[in-house]
């Protein structure tokens, strides 16, 4: 088993610098596998806030923008590498740090942080090329205007974000607020910000200008609501539950500040007899949900089975999940660790105990592993005889939870997959391409996967519909969120425009 990292104490990150939170509280930090208190991070408040906004503000403005949003792509972007090079040298340690904040196995983290690293490149990279797309001419049917327009950071942002994947859902807003060329102020969730606050380590040893990032850790009400509702804060990207999500949106639009939302989903799995190899299906259908013990937003975590493979399938996923090794998230092989916290944990058994009572079977899981007296475990549990009333088909669980439901026609299969909702994601697997091809359009969801579940792409516009949110974050789309559009257009004739008759002269 590796061994637990060292817990560094810091401070909030701002203005380059690290900072006591103003009221001097702090936050304990709980490793969930074992319960124990292993360190702990600053509470920041609204004076917090109010430091961290001023200092993104003054680097966002420093000499007419020079140093920073009017700097070229290609110097932002040397930053941006920078960055993914520090994340890849301190690799395994910012994973452990991870394993130990959040309960995800240590091979889990070890690839989030690859994640990191190549969205920093991938960011660099799009930096340097907004420098080529700047001053793009519009073509217009007439002479006398020429137009072309021009992409410019929005400003400060704002970012919020979770604690299902917490230094891999920050990147995916601080790289490209950043090579877009604003300054930010982030705000990771209060359950898992270590290696965040590693983040402020990095910039402060790559010599980030300062305040082009902020750090603040604290309680969404104190120390995200603040950064929602300020008046110098141009935007808001949010990563989170669809509740807080309402809550953000509600503060944001008393400035009309734009915001953008990745919330909850209850995505669906549809999975055909037509399958030759059903053991693929079965691998897909484990990882869609169970992968980071199912505290994924996009996790597929209603299997829709068709009537025909469904017992075989169900045999051969309860053997597969047999063989998950649940353990300590340090331990070798662990594919399954806790979950985020002892309120994560009640929640999920609760769902479960209302699954139970409201009718439907718990055909494998359900409980605490023998094993693992201490930590927030839960056995990755396959729930059956679910109908579309129940709660657990209609809710978000957050946790290593299927619930299973029988069809018999394609279309009962997408008016089943379709009723939720929420608009994440979904899957189909079906050796009939054409098929895959038919539900992929009809499926209301931001992404669908065929013949898998759950691979996320740097490359590829990543977001939900209807309550699971709206814009997209990654690819190009992602950089989009942290631009506003200009139109620069001239009048270009010598003569008057000739609307108004000019005055004589008397
Ligand atoms: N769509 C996606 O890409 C995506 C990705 C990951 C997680 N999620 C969703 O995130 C949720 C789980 O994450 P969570 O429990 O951390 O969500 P959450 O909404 O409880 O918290 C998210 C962040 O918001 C902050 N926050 C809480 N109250 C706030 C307030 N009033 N004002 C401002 N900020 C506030 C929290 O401190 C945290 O930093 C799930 O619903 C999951 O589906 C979505
Ligand atoms: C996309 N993913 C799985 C990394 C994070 C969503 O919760």
């Amino acid at each position: 088993m590796a061994a637990p990292p060292a817990i560094p104490r810091r401070g909030l990150f701002i203005g380059g610098g690290w900072r006591e939170p103003t009221l001097g509280r702090r936050i304990p930090v709980i490793n969930p596998a074992t319960e124990d208190t292993i360190g702990d991070i600053p509470a920041a408040t609204a004076e917090d806030v109010e430091l961290a906004v001023a200092a993104a503000r003054s680097a966002f403005l420093l000499d007419g923008g020079s140093r920073w949003a009017r700097a070229s792509g290609a110097t932002r972007a040397k930053y941006l590498n920078a960055i993914a090079a520090k994340i890849k040298e301190k690799i395994s340690y910012l994973a452990l740090l991870e394993t130990v904040d959040s309960g995800k196995p240590k091979d889990e983290a070890v690839a989030d942080m690859d994640d990191v690293a190549a969205c920093f490149e991938y960011y660099a990279a799009l930096a340097e090329a907004l420098d080529g797309k700047q001053h793009a001419p519009i073509s217009l049917p007439m002479e006398e205007f020429k137009t072309y327009v021009l992409k410019e950071p929005i400003g400060v942002v704002g970012l919020i974000t979770p604690w299902n994947y917490p230094l891999l859902m920050a990147t995916w807003k601080v790289a490209p607020a950043l090579a877009a060329g604003c300054t930010a102020v982030l705000k990771p969730s209060e359950l898992a910000s270590l290696t965040c606050l590693e983040l402020g380590a990095i910039c402060e040893e790559i010599g980030l200008p300062s305040g082009v990032l902020n750090i603040i850790t604290g309680l969404g009400p104190d120390a995200g609501a603040p950064i929602a509702s300020h008046p110098h804060v141009d935007k808001i990207a949010f990563t989170g539950s669809t509740a807080t999500g309402k809550t953000i949106m509600t503060a944001a639009a008393q400035m009309v500040k734009p915001v953008s939302l990745e919330l909850g989903g209850k995505s669906p799995l549809v999975i055909f007899d037509d399958v030759a190899d059903i053991d693929k299906a079965v691998e897909w259908a484990m990882f869609g949900c169970f992968f980071n013990g199912g505290q994924v937003c996009s996790a597929t975590s209603r299997l829709l089975l068709h009537e025909k493979i469904a017992e075989r399938f169900l045999d051969r996923l309860v053997e597969w999940a047999k063989n998950i090794k649940i353990s300590d998230p340090l331990e070798e092989g662990c594919r399954l660790g806790s979950v985020i916290s002892k309120g994560q944990y009640e929640k999920i058994k609760k769902f479960i105990s209302t699954a139970r009572s409201e009718g439907a079977t718990i055909l494998h899981g359900g409980d605490r592993p023998k094993n693992l007296g201490k930590g927030f475990f839960i056995e990755h549990t396959i729930i059956t005889g679910v109908s579309t009333s129940m709660q657990i088909w209609r809710e978000e669980v957050f946790g290593p939870v299927i619930c299973v439901k029988v069809f018999k026609t394609e279309s009962e299969a997408v008016e089943l997959a379709n009723d939720t909702h929420y608009g994440l994601a979904g899957g189909v697997i079906s050796d009939d391409l054409e098929r895959c091809e038919r539900i992929a359009k009809v499926i209301h969801s931001g992404i669908v996967w065929i013949n898998c579940s759950q691979p996320t792409l740097v490359q590829a516009p990543w977001g939900g519909n209807k309550r699971s949110g709206f814009g997209r974050e990654l690819g190009e789309w992602g950089l989009e969120n942290y631009l506003s559009v200009k139109q620069v257009t001239r009048y270009c004739k010598d003569e008057l425009y000739g609307w108004y008759q000019r005055p004589s002269k008397l």
